[in-house]
């Protein structure tokens, strides 16, 4: 029994074994709508910039953002919205910076005495810092948290969908065939946590010339749309390859990207994410 029990509306009642971990001062100052995971099977297909300009449109649509970069030994979301402020420790936990149209962003390169030191370490040390980003990051009042999730079926996505109160996923392919058959297992892998899938983007579908507008498709033709049907996901849509973007995002202002197709993409998951608000009890510890 903990001391909570003593004061516990169940205390003589229950076994004391199905008792919510009691919260942290960062979890009693945060209130997230839902939780977002943004995967891929394969690297660089540019999830990390999706997960950002998903960011950036639903800030565009007035909800309140927060990323955490889960690509721990990876991060590139404070590169690409240009956040150099490191996140402040208080004591109520830690305080993630605000980029410049005001999504909180939070990752381990935020805590680190130089952007550019590596993290040498192993899975279990990996998950625990993630648990802490859970507990220990005072989000505040947020709609939609999204995490950038480092490429892969491996340790920090099963970490994650194993302790973290994720309500759903996004998937992001490009057209090669390995990226879909490696997304396939990724999708698969994910399935096996019963999420619920809010949509698959393609990326890097295909070019557009800048002098007659010809459509084309370097990487082979787009999957996207085929496997989203043979996966049972939303399909939200297909981006071309956009110098602009890898510019802007070099240059820490992927804010500053316009893009018909992705406003239509960012409508659509706003669509898919006011669906299903049933709230799971067992995630009744953030929720508002
Ligand atoms: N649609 C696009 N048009 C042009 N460049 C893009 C596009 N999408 C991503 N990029 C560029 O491709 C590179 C890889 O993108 P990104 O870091 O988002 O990939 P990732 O899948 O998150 O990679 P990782 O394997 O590290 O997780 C970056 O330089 C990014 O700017």
């Amino acid at each position: 029994m903990s001391d909570s029990c003593n004061t516990c509306s169940a205390a003589g009642t229950c076994s004391g074994e199905s008792c919510p971990p009691e919260l942290t001062e960062a979890q009693k100052a945060s209130r997230i709508g839902k939780v977002v995971a943004i995967m891929s099977g394969k690297g660089g297909v540019g999830k990390s910039s999706v997960t950002g300009m998903l960011a950036v449109s639903l800030r565009r649509q007035g909800y309140k953002v927060g990323i955490l970069d889960a690509d721990i030994t990876g991060p590139s979301i404070p590169k690409i919205f240009g956040v150099k402020d490191k996140a402040n420790v208080v004591p109520a936990g830690v305080i993630p910076p605000t980029s410049s149209s005001g999504i909180k962003i939070m990752s381990l390169n935020l805590m680190l005495e130089n952007e550019d030191d590596p993290v040498i370490w192993r899975g279990p040390i990996i998950a625990q810092i993630l648990n802490q980003f859970w507990t220990d990051v005072v989000w505040g009042e947020l709609d939609y948290l999204l995490l950038d999730l480092p490429p892969g079926t491996g340790d920090v996505p099963i970490t994650i969908f194993q302790s973290l109160p994720v309500d759903g996923l996004v998937v992001v392919t490009s057209p090669q065939q390995l990226a879909n058959m490696v997304v396939r297992k990724a999708i698969k892998m994910a399935k096996k946590y019963d999420p619920r899938f809010y949509g698959l983007i393609e990326n890097m579908a295909y070019v557009e010339c800048p002098h007659c507008q010809e459509r084309m498709e370097i990487f082979g033709k787009p999957q996207g749309q085929a496997e989203a049907a043979r996966s049972e996901i939303p399909y939200l849509g297909e981006l071309p390859v956009d110098p602009a973007l890898a510019t802007l995002s070099d240059a820490g202002k992927i804010e500053e990207y316009q893009s018909p197709a992705f406003d239509e993409i960012g409508r659509r998951l706003a669509e898919e994410l006011k669906k299903n608000v049933t709230l799971n009890p067992s995630k009744l510890n953030l929720k508002m």
